[in-house]
Formats: structure tokens, sequence, C-alpha cells
């Protein structure tokens, strides 16, 4: 049994795989042996990559067994995935930002290899390959020349199983030619076990075993020559083409009775419920697969090898360092987008609206434009309590001269309810034509006043509240300076000012000011979301791009673990964010002065905590999301229900119960009150307004991380 334990590379029996319903792999058996070319070959669809990808442990079975080079694919016994295996997968799978010699240094690096091997390698496969030159990057090499890299980079370790998955597409025959013969040449001389598969037929002849595959099965395996013989053809295309139709015939058993010849050792399946020419041995299979089973199999999180190494985290580091470095645009753009939204929010956000057109009907003074008004002239007092008043409205026009109006003069009121409607003017002001008379009899007749003069002691404003800023922030504005108006009088008369007062005062505010400014109060807010989405946005583009051009997988199978993939994400983004906490920071607090009390370090701890807690979002994304299309559709589609519920937008005291509850759930809600308390009360990490902003931050970055692991592990 050891000898033929030995001489087995992969030995697969009774393989089903399903992605959803739709079964993929039917009970599909085979056996290569090392020191073999295995031809795997099979109509677009049929289950190629799919059993490829089960073998190197990207997938797994839904049942059967796979036993590769000496146990199941992710066991220490089986050494895959690791050096001990070598995958071309059918896409290129190389960093577009690797030159040609960086790419294969890269996997030498990750399988451990000293630099002088890996270069020593690396010449031989260039002049085997015929290589581009070494400092051309990925992205500038034609498909076939990527195709190349590729192959070399799977070759850099001197494997014992060569997985090739269609290695040949776009090459031209002489180097088709040059591949073939490599390949022989391992197979004999270091009894290097190869699958391969291709859509070039004839070209398996070379092969010493193929595989038939249709419709998730394995029709037929055997040596190209016996297959021809069986089938009385010289062609293995008709060979393929006979059995594919017996097949929908249900008529293969029938084929292997009639058509194998008497030397060939292929047998039937029957441990399986489907019929074909497998000449997998099946007591080898039996034994290898008993032995595997008897291993125990450790609970995993992140599927494969999560302990930590060394060279991998340097290669890994290596790896995305280059992808940031030489992505220039892409680091400008990093830099560029928190200053400009810094500075947005700073240059847009807060500031006194000015310059809004209302329009002013003065009835004490229609056409004279306030020639003869003299200020000293308007209020003169009699005594010690009668004060006579004249033209009050053109010193009240006088006084509320403010930047954020621009009175313009109507001569009829309708004409200026007119302009409103319109849209010429945001607001009208109407003061009675007896004003000064009638305010003169509201003050020294007191309760004896008539309503006609008390309605006409009043100015009557008409305002488009169609834009709600600027019309609380007109009627602020007239608040203020009518009471400016009557403390004027009240002074010129010598009435006791106090008594112009409203009943109510307010006294010096314990934390913060009235006349703040909304940007005070919008900085925490603003600060902690633009972290959140750069965080998330920067991490999901990088992971999403290696995931989808294959790096990802095909790091994995050269024996790298998620979590080493996901901690070397996280450093060289983190990095990142401290580059754009700094900007951030730099921008609000030295540049534009923000007042802050409490402690810096707070400050910056709750920001760059955020930023980490974006980047677990955006690890999330690139997890859940098929495409860089689809990543952003969950990033922006996320940020309104975050941006509107945090409180930023409007307090979450009005908003429902339920609701509000949520919205504290959510990684900046909480984290915006903590660095609010720090920067304008100066409360410190002892606080519980401050410290439970920082524990949200931690438990989200947790909570991404645990559920983006556990969709890794589903996805297989
Ligand atoms: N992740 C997936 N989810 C759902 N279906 C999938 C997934 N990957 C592959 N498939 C489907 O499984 C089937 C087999 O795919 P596979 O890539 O294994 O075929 P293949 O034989 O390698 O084809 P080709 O020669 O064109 O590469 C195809 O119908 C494919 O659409």
């Amino acid at each position: 049994m050891m000898e033929k334990e030995n001489k087995t590379a992969v030995c697969v029996a009774n393989a089903c795989k399903y992605y959803g319903t739709k079964q993929i792999l039917d009970q599909l058996n085979m056996q290569v042996e090392k020191g073999m070319i295995y031809g795997l070959l099979g109509a677009s669809g049929c289950g190629k990559t799919t059993l490829l990808s089960c073998i190197v442990g990207r997938k797994k079975l839904n049942s059967g067994n796979i036993w590769v080079l000496g146990g199941e694919p992710g066991t220490p016994e089986s050494g895959v995935p690791g050096s001990r295996v070598g995958y071309m997968p059918q896409d290129v799978a190389l960093v577009a930002e690797f030159t040609v010699k960086g790419a294969v240094y890269y996997f030498g690096r990750v399988f451990g290899m000293k630099e002088e091997l890996i270069e020593e390698q690396y010449q031989a496969l260039a002049k085997l390959l015929d290589l581009p030159p070494p400092d051309r990057y990925i992205k500038n090499c034609s498909g076939g020349q990527q195709r190349r890299v590729s192959f070399a980079a799977a070759m850099v370790s001197t494997p014992e199983l060569l997985i090739l998955d269609e290695p040949t597409v776009g090459l031209d025959p002489v180097l088709r030619e040059s591949i073939w013969n490599y390949l022989m040449e391992i197979t004999e001389k270091q009894k290097v076990a190869v699958i391969i598969t291709t859509h070039y037929i004839e070209e398996t002849r070379q092969a010493h075993k193929i595989g038939l595959m249709r419709q998730g099965k394995l029709l037929a395996e055997d040596s190209p020559e016996k297959l021809l013989s069986a089938f009385h053809t010289d062609s293995l295309e008709e060979v393929f083409l006979m059995l594919s139709k017996k097949q929908t015939e249900g008529r293969l058993y029938e084929t292997q009775s009639e058509n194998m010849p008497e030397d060939s050792n292929a047998s039937l399946d029957h441990t399986s419920s489907t019929v074909s020419m497998v000449m997998t041995d099946l007591n080898t299979s039996k034994d290898l697969l008993a032995q595997k089973s008897t291993k125990k199999r450790k609970f995993n999180f992140f599927a494969k090898g999560s302990g930590l190494n060394g060279y991998r985290i340097r290669a890994l580091l290596g790896k995305n360092w280059m992808q940031l470095a030489r992505n220039p645009s892409g680091i400008a753009f990093m830099v560029m987008f928190p200053i400009i939204e810094m500075l947005a929010f700073f240059l847009a956000v807060g500031n006194n609206v000015i310059n809004i057109p209302v329009a002013v009907v003065n009835g004490e003074d229609i056409l004279g434009g306030c020639a003869n008004y003299s200020y000293d002239e308007s209020a003169i007092p009699h005594g010690e309590s009668n004060c006579s008043f004249n033209q009050l409205g053109c010193r009240f026009l006088e006084i509320v001269k403010d930047p954020m109006i621009d009175l313009v003069s109507y001569q009829d009121l309708e004409e200026a309810k007119e302009g409103i409607r319109h849209g010429d003017v945001t607001g009208a002001l109407y003061i009675p034509s007896r004003f000064s008379k009638s305010l003169e009899d509201r003050l020294m007749l007191g309760r004896s006043i008539t309503m006609k003069a008390l309605n006409s002691s009043q100015i009557d404003v008409w305002l488009d509240m169609s834009n709600r800023q600027i019309g609380a922030a007109i009627k602020n504005m007239l608040f203020d300076k009518i009471q400016q108006f009557q403390k004027s009088i009240f002074e010129q008369c010598h009435f006791l000012t106090k008594l112009g007062d409203i009943p109510i005062r307010f006294e010096d505010d314990v934390y913060g000011h009235l006349d703040e400014t909304f940007r005070v109060f919008m900085t925490p807010g603003v600060l902690l979301t633009i972290m959140f989405f750069m965080g998330a946005t920067n991490t999901s583009s990088v992971i999403i791009t290696d995931r989808l051009e294959g790096v990802w997988d095909r790091s994995i199978v050269a024996g790298v673990s998620s979590l080493e993939i996901l901690l070397t994400h996280f450093v060289t983004q983190f990095a990142l964010v401290i580059a754009q906490t700094a900007i951030v920071i730099v921008l609000t607090f030295p540049i534009y002065q923000t007042e802050y009390i409490g402690n810096f370090g707070t400050i910056i701890l709750l920001i760059l905590l955020q930023g980490g807690c974006g980047m677990a979002f955006g690890f999330w994304v690139s997890v859940v999301s098929n495409s860089h299309s689809m990543a952003h559709i969950v990033t922006s589609g996320s940020f309104y229900p975050m941006i509107l519920t945090c409180g930023l937008v409007w307090p979450l005291e009005g908003m429902p119960i339920g609701l509000r509850w949520i919205a504290r759930c959510l990684p900046f809600t909480i984290p915006i009150v903590s660095l609010r308390n720090v920067i304008k009360k100066g409360w410190s990490l002892i606080h519980l307004e401050v410290i439970n902003g920082v524990g949200i931050e931690i438990l989200w970055i947790v909570i991404f991380g645990i559920i983006s692991g556990l969709e890794l592990r589903r996805k297989r």
C-alpha cells in the first residue's frame, strides 16, 4: 500500500459540488500519479476549474473526498496550500503593478525561498518561457506575456504538483511546444505530477493520461493511445464526441464493455451512481481516503493556515506597498479627498448668509427715501416720562441694515408681495404709515391704546420660508434688530431699558455659546464621517481588486492565510488612515483654529479608530461584493442612511424611539457625541460618554472582522 500511496499525487472520489442548487461535480472520480501529465478535457462550463479549485483547497466539496500529496487539502500532511503545489489559475491573477520579475519574486518570497534561489529560478524560467523584460509592469504586458509570467510564478518553487488551468491559451505553437517539452521533462526527471486543462484537445496527445469531463462527470480516463485504439479513431476530439453522444443516450456502460481493450486497466466505478470509464484504482483511493479520514481537522476561523509567518507577511506587505506606491494617482486622490472635503466643509458650512434681497415698503416715507430723516430728531424726550416719535420707520431701516440682507424699496405692499411670489425678493417689510405715532401711543398710553393704533405700531413681515434656513436666519436677525431699535429708543427717551426686555434671561452658557456657528456643532460629525467613508472606500477598492484579479485566491493556494492577507492590508490601509487623520486634524485645529478644551490625544484616538472602523466596514463590503460597482453601491447606499440618522443633520431626540436605538448602534453616532464632549466639554476617557464612543468603534471593528471572516468561509 505504501508503494501505491507514494505514487499517487491526487485522488478524487465521488466528488459532488453544488453552487446553490446547481450541481457542478457529479460523483466524480479521478486519480493522478506522480511523474504524470494529466490532461483534463471538457467543454467550457463542465466544471474543470471548479474541480481544480477543490483540489487546491480553495473550494470545498459538498460530498466525496479529495486526497492531495499526503492528505486532505488544507491539512499539514498534504502541504496544500503551500510550496508543494504550483497553481496557475485561468485568470492571470498577478498584481498589475508588479514588474515581471517582481511577480515571480513575490511568490518565491511567499514560499520563503532564499533570494539567490529565486533569482536562479527566475533566470531559468525567463529563458524557458521567453519572459518579457524583467522591469516591465504586468499591466503593460500583452495577454500572452502575462500568461507566461503567471506560468513562471507557478513554477518558481519547483512544486511536486503542478496545476495549470489553460496555460497555453493565447500562446504561439512554438512556445506551446516548448512548455509541453518542459512539462515532459519535469514529470520524467523530477516526478512532478501535472494536471493541465486545455481547450486544444489534440495538444493532450502528449499527456500520460487524459480525463474527458462532461456535465460534472468524468466520462473516461486513460492514456491517449488506449482511448484512440478503443474507439478506433486517430482523433481525440472524436473520442470525446462519441463518449458525449453515448452519455446523452445513457449508453456509457455499453461503451465501456464494448470498447475497452484487453490490456486496459480501466474499471467501472461501482461506487458511483453513474457509470463511467474511469481508471481510478479504487483500492488505492479507498486506502488513501481512509487514512486521511483518521486525521482530526482543527477548527480554523480563517479557513487555512491561520498562523502568522514572518516571510509571508513581509512578502504581502511588499505587495501592498507596491500596489500603493505604483499608483500615484490613487495616492493623490487619497491625500486630496480629505483636504477637499474638509475645505468644502470649512468654506461652505456655518458662514452667515449674505445679500438676501428683502423688499421694504416704508409707509411713513414712501417717496422721500428718508431724505429728511434725522436720527436724533426721531425720538425727542419731553420731561421725565414722555417722548415724541417721528420717522421711526427710517430709524428702523437704518438699524436693520445688515450684510445678511439687501433692502429693495417698493412703493406698494402688493407689489412687494408679488416680488416674493416671483422670487425677486425673499421677504418684505411693511412699515405702516402711522408707525411712529402708533408706537408713541403704545408706549405712552399703555392699556388705553386703541386696537387700530396697536396694529399700526408693528412692522409687518412676509417671508419666503421655502428655504427654511434663510427664512429662519432673517427672522432671527429681525428679532435682534427690533430689540436694538427698541433699546435705542428707550435710551434716547431716558426710559428704563430693561422694561423693553422680554421676561426671560439667558445667563452665561455652561458649555459653548449661543452665537456659535453651526460649523462648530458639525465639526465632530464631519471629521468622523469623512474618516469612516474614506477608510471604507480605500480598503474596499484595494481588497476587491485583489479578489477580482484572483491574487487573493492564488496567494492563499501558495500558503498565505486569509488572516495574513487581512492583517497586512490592515497595516497598509491604516498607514493611509494615519496620514488622512493627520490631514483632517491639521486643517481643523491649527489652520481653521477650531477651539477644543479636551485632551488632544483622545481626539486623535477617536478619529483614528473611526478610520479603522471604516476600514473594517470596507473589508466587509469587499467580501460581500462581487464587483467594484457593487462595492460602490453598498458603500454609497449605506452613506445616506448612516449620515441622516447619526444626529448630524437632525437630533436623535427628534426620531422615533426604535430608530433612535438603531441609530445609536451605528458606527459613528455615539463616537460623534463622544468627540463633541471632548472638544467642547473637555471630558476625558474616564467619562462614560467618551469611553462608550471608543468602545463602539472597537466593537464595530471586531464585528466587521468576524462577519467578513464568516462570509469568506461561507463562500468556499
Ligand atoms: N462561484 C460560482 N457560483 C455559481 N456558479 C458558478 C461559480 N463558479 C462557476 N460557476 C458555474 O459552474 C459551472 C462550471 O464552472 P467552471 O469554471 O468550473 O467551468 P470550466 O469547465 O472550468 O469552464 P471553462 O473551460 O470555460 O473555464 C459554470 O456553469 C459556471 O457558470
